[in-house]
């Protein structure tokens, strides 16, 4: 079957933090995916509104991605080889945080 993906967005638990490893193991599977290779990833840290929940800082380190994202806001990466990666934090439930993630996500959609 022939599919084709705009973009992949990652939830992950960010309250979770015993599954952080698993998190990253299936995160990695997919960022090494080549069919996915040129892919605009957008990772959302979910449930900031538990006390307890990872900060941006903490998820992006426990998911290996700390040298690999590549900047919040309008940024060009059509010259680069760059596959375009980004974490917001969110709730879900609050309805806070990953509007700003899906209008990030936008501008590398053709
Ligand atoms: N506090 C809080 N709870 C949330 C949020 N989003 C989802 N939940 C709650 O989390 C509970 C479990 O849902 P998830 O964590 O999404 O569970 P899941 O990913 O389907 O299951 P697992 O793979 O086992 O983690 C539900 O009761 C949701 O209402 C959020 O932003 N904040």
């Amino acid at each position: 079957m022939q599919y084709c993906v705009d973009a992949v967005v990652y939830l992950v638990d960010a309250y979770d933090k015993e599954r952080f490893a698993e998190s990253k193991k299936e995160l990695d599977a997919l960022l090494s995916d080549e069919s996915l290779s040129d892919v605009p990833f957008l990772i959302l840290g979910n449930k900031i509104d538990i006390p307890y929940a990872a900060s941006e800082d903490e998820l992006r380190f426990h998911l290996g991605l700390s040298n690999f994202t590549t900047g919040k806001g309008q940024v060009n990466l059509s010259e680069s080889n760059v596959r375009p990666l980004e974490v917001f934090m969110c709730s879900i439930v609050r309805k806070m945080g990953y509007g700003d993630g899906f209008k990030w996500v936008s501008q590398y959609i053709k």
